[in-house]
């Protein structure tokens, strides 16, 4: 379903799982700032709301968003406890191909972190041709991908902790 379908932030507590005792890493990419910021909230807001304490959550910027894979690799060797990643990025479309390289390399990256380390690791990265897409999807019209990408985290949480 396309996000213009749908809010980003439209869930239902009752099908959320409790984040208590649940500890995640989030990496924010600098670029973009303004919209990264605003998706970092939504995410840190939503863990917290799910009952998730402050001090099981450790944050760590990047200068890009090519960097949230390094960014999200060296959480997970170096604080191994962690059960989840939330990846948070904006890359908005220049006059270049470059968005194209930086959009593919994080998706892969990201899923190649989260498979090697058995730990959900969360695409929170908008993917947008222009920076009203972006403010729609980061606290806009469309809700906050931040949002989103912690309600996956907690529920992928859940579903590694009863296996
Ligand atoms: N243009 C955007 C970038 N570019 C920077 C790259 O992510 C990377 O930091 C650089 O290529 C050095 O490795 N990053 C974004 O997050 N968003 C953009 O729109
Ligand atoms: C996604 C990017 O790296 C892009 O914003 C850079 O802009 P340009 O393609 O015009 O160099």
């Amino acid at each position: 379903m396309a996000t213009q379908l749908k809010n980003l932030s439209d869930f239902s507590h009752t099908t959320v799982p409790t984040g208590t005792g649940f500890k995640f890493g989030i990496v924010v990419a600098e670029w973009n700032a303004a919209i990264t910021g605003s998706l970092y909230e939504g995410a840190l807001n939503t863990l917290k709301a799910h009952g998730v304490s402050d001090d099981h959550i450790l944050s760590v910027t990047v200068p890009g968003s090519f960097e949230l894979t390094v960014g999200a690799e060296l959480l997970l060797s170096k604080q191994p406890e962690l059960d989840g990643v939330i990846c948070l990025g904006c890359v908005i479309q220049g006059e270049t191909r470059h968005f194209d390289f930086i959009c593919d390399a994080v998706a892969q990256g990201l899923t190649n972190v989260g498979i090697k380390h058995s730990k959900p690791v969360i695409f929170g990265v908008l993917t947008t041709d222009n920076q009203e897409q972006a403010l729609d999807r980061s606290g806009g019209k469309h809700g906050n991908k931040g949002d989103e990408a912690a309600i996956t985290a907690l529920k992928m949480a859940e579903l590694a902790a009863s296996l």
